[in-house]
């Protein structure tokens, strides 16, 4: 789980970010935020990296560094083995940027937006042609090559927005949330087309997602950065098998968040003491749903049960698996990840109790 510190290790035509730190000044004698506090981390060339934290940790100024739109107080940061802060014009062309919010022209087709891309890139008008009907076949948008991108599926106008993204064959692309909103089917061949990206092009891939499972099928590597450093780096395996024991979720039932003296938040902390009662750790009531780890999630159960019937809590169903990265996460930032917001609950919904 260890970051590589030498400057010209095998990762140096990936990414490396080396201990890079920025604050923000205060606006209006607001004071100052650190928005980076030391983070280190690389990417081995031709690997997708899924950079993970809550809101605020800090991975939008990560991205923004790297790629030469921000510069770091200090700290060192090298992109396809180029300094971002010595070589940006380098860096630049050396890296692909798809952003949320997508760039294409909806009134233009998907073919006009690619063959504009590629100019933009410097191609020539042929080459710029044969490189947008080349990334239309890829991305299976051959047959609407010539229909207004405003009639796009949202998977099909999300493809054409990785498709301008790498025109210009980037050695690195950083990927900023791509299947946010898409349906399974839609988020399935997005998956597939970053791990060939990845793989069949030596791509060097960043990714920022909110869907943790995503970065658990596509990252070789993760990090998950929580106030402006890096709290945890590795593979998804190695991460989860880090945590010991099993996961126990259990779904409430509507009546549990009812009437109490001291209010939902008194009924959660309540709750989570229960479950650290009969002995698990890493606890957390977070809306209908509370979970923790045990030792053996089997054995812990009958316990759990019987000890959450004597406290007068519904229990809807109650489940044991291996840890996910959604554990490992709760254990590295003490927060859960929001499903499709991405976000981690709000502090007041969520009631821990801590190992
Ligand atoms: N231009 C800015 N001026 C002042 N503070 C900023 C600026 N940009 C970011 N910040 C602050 O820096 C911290 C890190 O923000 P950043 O956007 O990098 O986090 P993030 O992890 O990308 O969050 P999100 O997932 O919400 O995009 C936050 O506290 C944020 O409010």
């Amino acid at each position: 789980m260890s970051v590589p510190t030498s400057p010209r290790g095998p990762a140096a035509a990936g990414v490396r970010a080396a201990d890079l730190r920025k604050t923000y000044p205060g606006r209006r004698g607001a004071p100052a935020v650190t928005a980076l506090d030391g983070l280190s981390f690389a990417v081995p060339e031709g690997t997708v990296f899924g950079l993970l934290g809550p809101n605020g940790a800090g991975k939008s100024t990560t991205v923004k560094i790297l790629t030469t739109l921000s510069r770091a107080d200090s700290g060192t940061a090298t992109v396809a083995g180029l300094d971002v802060a010595r070589e940006p014009d380098a860096v630049r062309r050396a890296v692909g940027y798809v952003a949320q919010k997508p760039v294409t022209d909806p009134m233009d087709t998907g073919l006009e937006n690619l063959v504009l891309a590629g100019r933009l890139q410097g191609l020539a008008r042929r080459d710029a042609r044969a490189r947008a009907d080349e990334l239309l076949e890829r991305f299976g948008l051959a047959g609407a090559a010539n229909r207004l991108v405003k009639t796009y599926s949202g998977g099909m106008a999300r493809k054409l927005d990785v498709a301008l993204g790498i025109v210009h064959r980037p050695q690195v692309l950083f990927l900023d949330e791509p299947t946010t909103g898409l349906d399974p089917e839609a988020r399935a061949e997005m998956w597939a087309e970053i791990e060939r990206m990845a793989a069949d092009e030596r791509m060097s891939v960043l990714l920022t997602t909110h869907y943790l499972d995503e970065a658990d099928r596509l990252a070789a590597r993760v990090a998950i950065v929580d106030r402006g450093s890096v709290v945890v780096e590795g593979t998804p395996s190695e991460l989860k098998d880090g945590l010991r024991g099993d996961t126990v979720v259990v779904e409430l039932g509507s009546s549990t968040s009812g009437p109490s003296d001291d209010g939902p938040t008194g009924a959660r902390a309540r709750l989570a003491q229960v479950l650290a009662d009969v002995g698990l750790v890493d606890v957390v009531v977070d809306g209908a749903q509370a979970r923790g780890r045990a030792e053996s999630g089997s054995a812990a159960l009958p316990g759990l049960l019987a000890a959450l019937d004597g406290a007068g809590v519904e229990v809807v169903s109650a489940t044991v698996a291996r840890p996910s990265l959604d554990d490992v996460y709760l254990r590295y930032t003490g927060r859960t990840y929001g499903s499709a917001g991405g976000s981690q609950a709000p502090a007041p919904t969520t009631e821990g109790v801590a190992a």
